[in-house]
């Protein structure tokens, strides 16, 4: 059976929220520090994830259409399979252990011809406690951040003897950026459903996820490459851009903002954005005394941005003689 055939039915399961909190995992070393970012590696004394799993396979058929649950693996294994392979990962990403999780599902249990996992890591952050030494960060209280997390999505697939890897992509999600001012947006169409006006500065709050692919995903699987790139980079690669330019849009942001990442990683092939407007709405342009603002919350409906650029984008950037250099 062709793959196309194969894949003209959709069939899977698995289990969600699979929680996983491994301590002291490997450190992560070995990074490439950029001149954005003071990020230079991650001591995992608290390694946290929560994974899905989604497998698929022929043999899973009559389990559908016929109740059979002979080839059935229960979900409530997968998750235990989870857990316990996270105690034999010797690495130190979370691309790794997605990696290394699905060939063990393959590799165990024959029906399964595809599996799927996609996580998202629960950021553990340093916190400073009072020492003789004056304030210090912890080496055994972290705090649980609710902030920008980390993700990842590893697809492998049976392939004959052997188990290929078929999609792998790493991403920061949840980032939200406000920059008080220094963002303007005019020049867009006005017709008679134009209501907005043309601002030169508003106070741009956007909510962001990236995502990034390599061109050999090894650099992403593997942290002993030392080509691996952290989410915390290109969050950081994110907020220098926008602290650096005078945006005229979103799209504009996101666009710089890609450029800069694919300038400093040239292991990366693909950057890609999606974003959402939460600019504040201005209540108070200029209060009593000094510069400052008032601002609210905007009211929904929220507008988005979806992008995404390869290398070759960066080259068509680069050989622009006006712009070279800029970024
Ligand atoms: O950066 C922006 N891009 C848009 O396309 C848009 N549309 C809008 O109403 N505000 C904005 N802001």
């Amino acid at each position: 059976m062709t793959r196309d055939q194969l894949d003209s039915r959709t069939m899977y399961y698995g289990k969600g929220d699979v929680w996983v909190f491994r301590s002291y995992a490997k450190p992560l070393t070995g990074i490439t520090v950029i001149p954005e970012s003071p990020f230079r590696g991650r001591e995992n004394v608290l390694f946290g994830m929560n994974i899905k799993v989604a497998v698929k396979g022929e043999d899973f058929l009559t389990s559908f259409t016929e109740g059979d649950n002979s080839l059935v693996v229960a979900t409530d294994s997968m998750k235990n399979f989870i857990l316990r392979h996270a105690a034999h990962y010797t690495g130190a990403t979370v691309e790794g252990f997605l990696e290394y999780a699905s060939r063990r599902f393959i590799e165990t249990y024959p029906q399964m011809t595809g599996v799927r996992m996609n996580a998202t890591q629960v950021p553990f952050e340093n916190i400073q406690v009072g020492s003789p030494d004056g304030n210090i960060p912890s080496n055994l209280v972290f705090k649980y951040s609710h902030n920008e997390s980390a993700g990842a999505i590893v697809e492998v697939e049976r392939c004959g003897e052997n188990i290929e890897l078929s999609y792998a992509q790493s991403s920061v999600k949840n980032l939200r950026l406000i920059k008080v001012k220094g963002s303007g947006f005019a020049g867009f169409v006005r017709d008679e459903y134009t209501t907005l006006p043309e601002t030169s500065d508003r106070p741009l709050f956007i909510f962001l996820d990236i995502h990034w692919k390599y061109k050999n995903p090894a650099d992403g699987l593997d942290d002993t490459r030392d080509s691996y790139v952290d989410a915390e980079q290109i969050r950081d690669i994110a907020a220098t851009v926008f602290h650096e330019n005078n945006s005229p849009s979103i799209q504009y942001l996101i666009y710089l903002i890609g450029l800069r990442i694919l300038k400093n990683f040239s292991q990366l092939e693909e950057v890609s954005f999606e974003s959402s407007n939460r600019t504040w709405e201005t209540i108070v342009e200029t209060v009593d005394e000094g510069p400052g603002s008032v601002f609210t919350e905007p009211r929904p409906p929220y507008g988005f941005q979806g992008f995404s650029m390869t290398q070759e984008d960066l080259a068509a950037y680069e050989n622009k003689p006006q712009e070279a250099g800029s970024i």
